[in-house]
């Protein structure tokens, strides 16, 4: 019997005598006979786990180094309500992105304080609805938006004693994902504002001349499924030449620096993830070694991880339907397996070419195996879930089929494509499980659908 990749599956993820896949403590299929398939499981332990090291981590290395960090647990990876208080009880702030993830923050109680909002075009109402909540900080994306906020703060009463938190999002022209990154001067994407010609510095001066405004830092985040560390250090000594540039500008200094998220996670057997507490330890003597070479005091520090907090803690179950075998053109056969589920709950493959692995969920199957393509059950040809894997060949209709690492961007960019009903996310837990987000149902649909 092969076991399951330490890194691909969550923590809790175990196989039983029968090969079957049991996660913290509750074997797969009887996830499957309680709350139906296609089911997100989520390993709460897992997430509590991976959210405590990266406080740990960072806290630890950067105390080091003499300053602080504050962790800040992007939710759009994936937000609910139970999550967003697992992540506010281990410590972690919230990031968000919407004024919908906000409002989920904080009705997990999240205290306004401890939620960052982000947007590249944030309404009024959302500008609105964060000052009313008095977020830690808003971070400001564009240089328009930066007298928008300051006008939304002076209408909610706010003044010189009672400023609102700005930082500015700045692009550095470092560009990172997948395993290697790049960096340009000129920027050519929608987010931030750029370093490049002095526009990042221009915009943290225009906020300085905003007296509703505290501009309490600046912020960039280079990309997402990052493996070369490296790409952050480079980031990192960009953000500190950009904060010693406003220093010489205007004698302020700012006194924190976003450096954002983005590490990677493995999602098939042999990838490695980025390493936490290595990443945090190089990134804190960076940081030092540049403020060293400067001459400055350091600076506060935050972060924005996503996937690499929840990314593993999830495994998606599918029960497998029709298995068609079908005869190429160079004579071979690819065993065609359709799940109940597909692009609707996973959306990444068809998006972005992503890998997943699976293996059946029930039992172990036969030795032998057959070239597989899984799919799902949408009215489209690229509804892929995995385009080649070695399945064992008696797969059948009924068994059940785990794909792991499903837990950043599978859910949280979930759709109703074909009217599909979104599958519920449910928390396992010491041999317990509880529905944190149920499964949509026909009257939701026409809860929306009012004819
Ligand atoms: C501003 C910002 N912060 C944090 C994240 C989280 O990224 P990840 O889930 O890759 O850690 C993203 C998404 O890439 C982002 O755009
Ligand atoms: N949704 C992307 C990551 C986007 C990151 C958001 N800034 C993914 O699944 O990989």
């Amino acid at each position: 019997m092969t076991g399951l990749d330490a890194h691909v599956w969550p923590q809790g993820a175990t196989l039983d005598a029968d090969g079957g896949i049991v996660l913290a403590g509750l074997p797969a299929a009887e996830l499957a006979a309680e709350h139906g398939t296609p089911v997100y499981v989520l390993d709460e332990q897992h997430f509590r786990d991976r959210a405590r090291l990266f406080v740990r981590s960072f806290g630890e290395a950067f105390g080091d180094v003499g300053t602080t960090v504050d962790v800040y647990y992007a939710g759009k990876a994936f937000l609910s309500v139970a999550v967003a208080r697992w992540a506010h009880e281990e410590g972690l702030r919230v990031d968000t992105a919407s004024g919908g993830e906000l409002a989920v923050a904080l009705r997990a109680g999240v205290p306004g304080s401890a939620v960052g909002l982000h947007g590249n075009n944030k309404s009024d109402a959302e500008i609105a609805r964060a000052v009313d909540a008095r977020v830690g900080r808003i971070v400001v994306d564009s240089v328009a938006e930066i007298a928008r906020v300051a006008q939304i703060a002076q209408a909610a009463g706010r003044g010189p004693e009672d400023r609102v938190p700005v930082m500015v999002r700045v692009t550095t022209g470092i560009h990172a994902g997948g395993h290697e990154f790049v960096s340009t001067a000129h920027e050519d994407q929608k987010f931030g504002i750029s370093l490049a010609g002095g526009a990042a510095l221009a915009a943290l001066q225009e906020v300085l001349r905003h007296e509703e405004l505290e501009l309490v830092g600046a912020h960039a985040h280079i990309g997402s499924q990052i493996q070369d560390a490296q790409a952050f250090e480079v980031n990192a000594r960009a953000m500190l030449g950009l904060r010693e540039s406003l220093r010489a500008a205007s004698g302020h200094l700012l006194p924190e620096l976003d450096l954002g998220g983005g590490y990677g996670i493995a999602y098939v057997p042999g990838e490695i993830p980025i390493d936490v507490p290595s990443l945090a330890r190089d990134l804190a003597s960076t940081v030092a070694a540049v403020c060293a070479e400067i001459g400055t005091s350091m600076p506060r520090i935050s972060i924005e991880p996503g996937r690499s907090v929840v990314g593993s803690t999830t495994v998606t179950l599918y029960r497998v339907g029709v298995v068609k075998p079908v005869t190429l053109d160079d004579g071979s056969v690819r065993t065609y397996v359709s799940v109940d589920g597909g692009m609707s709950d996973n959306i990444r493959p068809a998006l972005y070419d992503a890998r997943y692995t699976a293996r059946l969920a029930n039992r172990q199957g036969s030795t032998d195996t057959v070239r597989a393509r899984v799919v799902g059950k949408h009215c489209e040809s690229g509804d892929i879930v995995i385009p080649d894997i070695a399945l064992p060949a008696d797969v059948a209709p009924g068994d059940l089929l785990a794909v792991p690492a499903t837990g950043a961007y599978g859910r949280s960019m979930a759709s109703n494509y074909n009217l599909l009903l979104r599958p519920p996310v449910v928390a396992v837990h010491d041999g317990t499980s509880r529905v944190v987000v149920r499964r949509e149902t026909e009257d939701d649909l026409f809860a929306l659908d009012v004819g």
